[in-house]
């Protein structure tokens, strides 16, 4: 894969004003073949190869205040560096993503945070925010999902809720292979359902820098 000298190279320029109009007027958006069919093709061998002793049960809350809470979520993720080509060639991608969206929707976007997920059968995650006001960096949450298959009968979708009335369902997206769904981390509450089939996904953040007097940004 090219260095970033492209940025757009990555990506049709159709998606790319899919993306930015929605995020824009709605705060969401689901596109699919966003990523081309090889990349998402790899970053499927690399889900799927992942042994499950190298995976961790995902918790919620970050740094101290963070808890594995079977009652509320229940997936197994792998935190993602640039180790192998295919992770290095998304992070990549979601480097030159996160230029394109700096450029056209100003959001000073930092860096970019991302982890394998895997939901076993009767793998879920509750209702949650990704981000809370005032109290985090991550600006805009992205999901792509990676399986070959994925039937209506195995469950599993994400939920998204209204902005303004969380109790009102905005849309059910099936996690279908190179699917992806991007959406502001602080205004959109989200679920997913109960999968019965094993789920198989990259959930990322784009994040603004959070340095301050004390605290230096980046920390997980
Ligand atoms: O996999 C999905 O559809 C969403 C996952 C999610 O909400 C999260 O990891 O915070
Ligand atoms: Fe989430």
């Amino acid at each position: 894969m090219n260095a970033l000298t492209d940025l757009d190279n990555f990506f049709t320029a159709s998606s790319l004003m899919i993306l930015t109009n929605s995020l824009r007027d709605k705060g969401w958006c689901v596109l699919d073949d966003f990523f081309s069919i090889e990349l998402v093709n790899s970053l499927m061998n690399e889900a799927n190869s992942l042994p499950d002793v190298v995976l961790q049960q995902a918790g919620v809350g970050r740094k101290l205040s963070h808890q594995v809470k079977l009652d509320t979520r229940r997936d197994c993720i792998f935190w993602i560096d640039g180790d192998t080509q295919a992770r290095r060639d998304f992070l990549i991608v979601m480097g030159a993503l996160k230029i394109i969206l700096n450029r056209s929707l100003l959001l000073g976007l930092f860096d970019f945070e991302a982890h394998f997920a895997r939901y076993y059968e009767n793998g879920f995650y509750d209702k949650h925010f990704d981000a809370f006001v005032g109290e985090s960096n991550r600006v805009l949450s992205t999901v792509l999902y990676l399986n070959d298959t994925w039937l209506s009968s195995d469950g599993g979708e994400l939920v998204i809720f209204d902005e303004y009335d969380s109790e009102r369902e905005l849309i059910r997206v099936l996690p279908e292979k190179g699917r992806f769904v991007v959406f502001l981390s602080e205004s959109f509450a989200h679920q997913v359902n109960a999968s019965k089939a094993c789920r198989h996904s990259i959930a990322g953040w784009f994040r603004v820098n959070a340095t301050n007097g004390t605290v230096i940004d980046p920390d997980r």
